[in-house]
């Protein structure tokens, strides 16, 4: 076949499954065959790409490569123009990536995740500020370089965007298939995928025939078949039941420490965020509204959208207990209910029950519990004692608490 010819057919491919696929173009824009490049063998053409211009630069050293921020957003903004009018989805939002890490980006539903997390391969558009790849400015990539780019940053969704008609093996192996890519390469390359997600016994089944858990583990192994360096995640487990989420953030994060990967997440579940991520954006209406590591954002929150997210995490009193412990103080005077917290910052070791003890042999345990986070003891206990024991202990320290709060207290008969 001659070189045009093949670009033809690579081009009919490709627009097949655009069409198929039923979403937009840009999207599967990684498996389009760009008009100067030769059929992809197995190079990393951005990485090569980055390579010649580091040599022209001069190049950082590998020091200051490893230092410097994979990802850098300055000064994103997006406003959509909306039949209501116009929507403002981004404002003035800056932040870093490190390479190797797994950030995670939380918000409520509209705060804006979707549109960041876009902009990054360019499937959207910043109306103002830039996002930056290895020193690269996405926004000023031609369409060749762009390709080039997609092709470094691997993508999962939420309902999976798996072909039906195709089984797990052809998949997988499409994109390298559009991009020209030798058969019996995409064979061994495709089977090597499905060795590490653990699907290698499925290869010739068709999507209707796996559970969500595997349908996302199909979409991982296909997300990485041209070995990128930045995964993007949207939304990855919000279709899943909590098993399923629980193997999947497995997977993506022994991917993540296999392949060296960069992973940006988005999600609205802070259980995800806790789970998996180094770091954390809190966005709300288009704006960052905190940001840092996850265990001192979940463990001392400070913006409300933080506080609201983290509701379902937290040890609450459940209503019902709430009642009961109100009945209860009023035939008991003298008697205290507090609430130990802890914020994690001092004890990567958890806490010690030598200081719990501190609180004297009547005091009750009522409710609580403690998460890990990063080799961090986060949570708060409840606790009911004579408020005579808990003077004692305070006079010794905090019983190893951040802080304490004083739930209820009746004061005892003056004699
Ligand atoms: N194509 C569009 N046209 C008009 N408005 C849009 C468009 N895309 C997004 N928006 C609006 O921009 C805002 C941010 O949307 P975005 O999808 O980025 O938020 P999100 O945090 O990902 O939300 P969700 O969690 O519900 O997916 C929302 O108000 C949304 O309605």
């Amino acid at each position: 076949m001659s070189l045009t010819l093949l670009s033809a057919a690579r081009d009919a491919a490709w627009r097949a499954v655009s069409t198929a696929m039923k979403y937009p173009e840009a999207e599967f824009a990684a498996y389009a065959p760009t008009s100067t490049a030769a059929p992809l063998s197995s190079g990393p053409d951005f990485a090569q790409r980055q390579a010649q211009i580091d040599a022209v630069r001069g190049g950082p050293s590998q020091a200051e490569a490893e230092a410097a921020p994979h990802l850098i957003f300055e000064h994103i903004a997006k406003q959509y123009k909306a039949a209501s009018g116009p929507v403002q989805a981004l404002r003035d939002v800056s932040f870093t990536v490190q390479r190797g890490e797994i950030f995670g980006i939380i918000g409520r539903s509209g705060a804006g995740k979707s549109t960041l997390l876009r902009t990054i391969n360019a499937l959207e558009r910043p109306d103002a500020g830039s996002v930056s790849i290895d020193g690269l400015r996405v926004g000023e990539l031609d369409e060749d370089a762009l390709v080039g780019l997609r092709r470094r940053i691997g993508m999962i969704f939420q309902h999976f965007n798996l072909l039906s008609a195709k089984t797990v093996r052809d998949n997988v192996g499409l994109p390298l298939r559009v991009a020209g890519v030798a058969p019996e390469q995409i064979r061994s390359r495709v089977d090597a995928l499905l060795d590490l997600v653990g699907l290698r016994d499925k290869a010739e089944v068709y999507p209707a025939k796996l559970s969500g858990g595997q349908k996302q583990r199909v979409g991982i192994a296909r997300a990485l078949v041209h070995e990128p360096d930045v995964l993007l995640c949207d939304e990855a487990t919000s279709a899943l039941d909590p098993e399923s989420t629980q193997s999947i953030l497995s997977l993506l994060r022994d991917v993540s420490s296999k392949m060296g990967l960069t992973v940006v997440l988005i999600t609205h579940d802070m259980a995800v965020i806790r789970e998996i991520c180094d770091r954390v954006l809190v966005l709300d209406q288009g704006a960052i509204v905190e940001q840092g590591e996850v265990w001192k954002v979940l463990g001392d929150p400070q913006a409300e959208a933080t506080r609201a997210l983290l509701r379902p995490l937290m040890h609450g009193l459940p209503p019902d207990l709430a009642a009961q412990l109100v009945d209860d103080l009023q035939g008991r005077p003298g008697l205290a209910i507090l609430s130990l917290h802890y914020g994690g910052a001092q004890r990567p070791q958890g806490v010690s029950l030598q200081e719990l003890a501190l609180l004297g042999p009547q005091a009750t345990l009522i409710h609580g519990g403690l998460d890990r986070i990063r080799g961090h003891a986060q949570g708060s206990l409840l606790l009911s004692l004579p408020a005579a024991s808990w003077h004692a202990a305070k006079a010794q320290g905090l019983a190893g608490a951040d802080f304490i709060e004083v739930l209820g207290y009746v004061p005892a008969p003056v004699l």
